[in-house]
């Protein structure tokens, strides 16, 4: 199989009548990567993977799995996928074992994988502790990851998570965080919705942001974030004449901008980490005491404003 991607989709597009909701959308994902489709709501996420999953059908474009053309029609390919929806899909009375144990043996899973299976998903997900309990006793986080526990029962290779964590609890978030990275260490390609610009940050190698229907730009965060030449933001908690020190700094050529308030000198700079030390002499020699040094990097959040005109959040 080589360096092949798990899943490489192109011009992928549907029409709602008068609404193009997905127009021309293409990404790969290769073995061990997560890429994060990040978007404001109703930006087209949902509808691109339920085609990249194959629930969906699509007006145009190829979805290829382990490079095998994948389409709702032929169905092959969907042992290879764990599509994870939005809605949950549980039994409330049963307990998380008996769930995963009734789910695995619907995937067609031997009794005894069945049982082996769940006893590891039940770590995974972090629920190894309350697998006895009725779900219905569960918060809406647990719910969640019980939810995504069903989708890896069949040790998917390409993992489609649709925004997992909206609603839910901190302690379930980042039980859900963790357990996505640690699918994506050991192997599975993981392809994973959201609008909440942190997480996209934290879990995902390669960003794909989408709007209206289309991909408006895609790479690793620092890939992005060059892209629209964002500045970094130097912030100095400081005493002394803060006025002579914003003005110094401001005149060094890498410094574009250079405030000042109550306690604080606000630098914009091409690049912070070439930049700070001859800031610190600087600002030091006008007459500032220098306590705090914070440097602020341009986020995804930036980026989507730049290219979009929009903020990512309603
Ligand atoms: N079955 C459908 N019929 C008609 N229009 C639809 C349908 N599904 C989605 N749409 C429209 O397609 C566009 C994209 O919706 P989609 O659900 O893919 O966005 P999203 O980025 O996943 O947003 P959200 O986070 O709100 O789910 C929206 O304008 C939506 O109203």
């Amino acid at each position: 199989m080589g360096d092949e991607p798990v899943l490489e989709c192109r011009g992928l597009r549907k029409v709602f009548g008068e609404n193009t909701a997905v127009d021309g959308v293409g990404f790969s994902i290769a073995a061990g990567e997560t890429y994060g489709l990040l978007g404001p709501n109703g930006a087209g996420k949902t509808t691109t993977i339920s085609m990249v999953a194959g629930i969906l059908e699509r007006d145009a474009g190829d979805v290829l799995v382990e490079g095998r053309v994948h389409s709702p029609r032929d169905g092959r390919g969907k042992s290879a996928i764990g599509y994870i929806p939005q809605e949950l899909a549980i039994y409330p009375d049963l307990s998380a074992t008996e769930n995963l144990r009734f789910f695995a043996r619907l995937y067609g899973l031997s009794r005894a994988r069945a049982r082996a299976r769940t006893a590891e998903v039940l770590e995974v997900i972090g629920l190894a502790d309350r697998a006895k309990e009725p779900v219905k006793q569960y918060s809406g986080g647990m719910k969640r990851r019980l939810n995504i526990g069903i989708g890896l029962l069949h040790e998917p290779r390409l993992l489609i998570l649709d925004e997992p964590t909206v609603g839910v609890d901190p302690q379930s978030r980042n039980a859900i965080l963790e357990s996505v990275a640690r699918l994506a260490a050991e192997g599975a390609a993981v392809l994973y919705t959201t609008h909440y610009m942190e997480e996209a940050e934290r879990l995902c190698d390669r960003v794909g942001i989408i709007d209206e229907g289309r991909l408006r730009a895609e790479g690793t965060r620092r890939e992005l974030v060059g892209l629209v030449g964002e500045n970094d933001r130097v912030l100095l908690t400081a005493e002394g004449d803060l006025a002579a020190a914003a003005e110094a700094a401001g005149k060094l050529p890498a410094v574009r901008q250079a405030g000042h308030g109550e306690g604080r000198v606000d630098l914009l700079v091409e690049s912070a980490r070439e930049v700070l030390p001859a800031v610190l002499d600087t600002v030091t020699r006008a007459g500032a005491a220098v306590r705090a040094v914070e440097v602020r990097e341009p986020n995804l959040e930036a980026v989507f404003l730049h290219l979009t005109g929009k903020a990512l959040r309603d």
